[in-house]
């Protein structure tokens, strides 16, 4: 069996440094690297991002709702993204945010998840808010077939804090009880590798200031990685990042579309802005 997604996550991070580019087709992206909005655009963009990207990483996140938006045919290029991470050992996060019931989980856990899919790269973004235990298929599928999860705990925009900062009948605020379970799980798989970091990562907001602190969220315990969006455009820089996860840094891998994306199309402007912001995320996490 291939090592687990937190090993080599891990690995990935020492090499190329932490940070994750986003692959964020909107229509006024596509327009701005000379594209159209189609599938024939969104396939030239993909296949212009991999070319530049795709061994020079440590991982590339494609949102699957601008794949989605082209419909079938749209799908079909994730599923060439997901194919050249493969191909490449670049490990593709698919952000595609899933959460539903135990039973239909299940289904998403199998597209996503499961040896043989097109449609499953190295991780998923999963959200807990029908709560964490309807995440189980998920689990139970990526712990099986060695990939991640990323379990949206502080997100970036302002909305997630009246679910996410809510406390519950115990006074325990939501976000924390999403931390103390991804922790529960990756101590689980670590007991049993001998690994340093698990494959329950979080979704952490590069944007979410003090939140962690303030609501008792444990990121240190949590013993995963810590995807933190909200890197340059939406208006976190390299000194949030330190702030918001304070001795919980080493575990973060930094992530950013936009800002990244507009060096594009020019091949090597894109790698030389991925390379620039994965030196200053390292500076402020290391
Ligand atoms: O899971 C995510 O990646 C995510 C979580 C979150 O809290 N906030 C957030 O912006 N994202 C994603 O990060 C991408 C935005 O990246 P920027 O263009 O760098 O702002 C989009 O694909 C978002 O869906």
């Amino acid at each position: 069996m291939t090592a687990p997604f937190g090993a080599r996550l891990a690995a990935a991070m020492d090499v190329y440094g932490p940070l994750c580019v986003g692959l964020d087709p909107h229509p006024g992206l596509l327009r701005d690297w000379g594209l159209a909005d189609d599938v024939a655009g969104l396939r030239a963009f993909s296949h212009g991002v991999l070319d530049a990207l795709a061994g020079k990483v440590a991982a590339l996140k494609p949102q699957s709702a601008l794949y989605e938006r082209h419909g079938a045919a749209g799908v079909a290029v994730l599923e060439e993204v997901v194919a050249a991470g493969r191909r490449t050992g670049t490990l593709v996060i698919v952000d595609a945010k899933r959460g539903d019931i135990g039973s239909t989980m299940a289904g998403y856990a199998d597209a996503y998840l499961r040896d043989g899919s097109p449609l499953a790269g190295d991780a998923l973004t999963v959200s807990p808010y029908l709560g964490f235990g309807s995440l189980t298929p998920a689990v139970e599928a990526a712990a099986a077939s060695g990939r991640g999860l990323f379990v949206l705990a502080l997100t970036s925009n302002p909305e997630g804090a009246s679910v996410q900062h809510a406390t519950g009948p115990d006074g325990t605020a939501v976000a924390a009880a999403v931390a103390a379970q991804a922790a529960a799980l990756n101590a689980a798989e670590l007991a049993s590798t001998g690994g340093t970091l698990g494959s329950v990562g979080l979704v952490v907001g590069a944007t979410t200031g003090d939140a962690a602190q303030r609501l008792g969220v444990d990121l240190e315990a949590v013993r995963g990685p810590l995807l933190a969006p909200g890197v340059g455009a939406q208006g976190a820089g390299v000194p949030e990042l330190a702030r918001v996860f304070g001795t919980a840094r080493h575990a973060v891998l930094a992530s950013s579309s936009r800002a990244v994306l507009a060096a594009g199309p020019d091949r090597a402007s894109l790698l030389a802005a991925a390379q620039n912001a994965a030196r200053e995320a390292a500076g402020a996490l290391r």
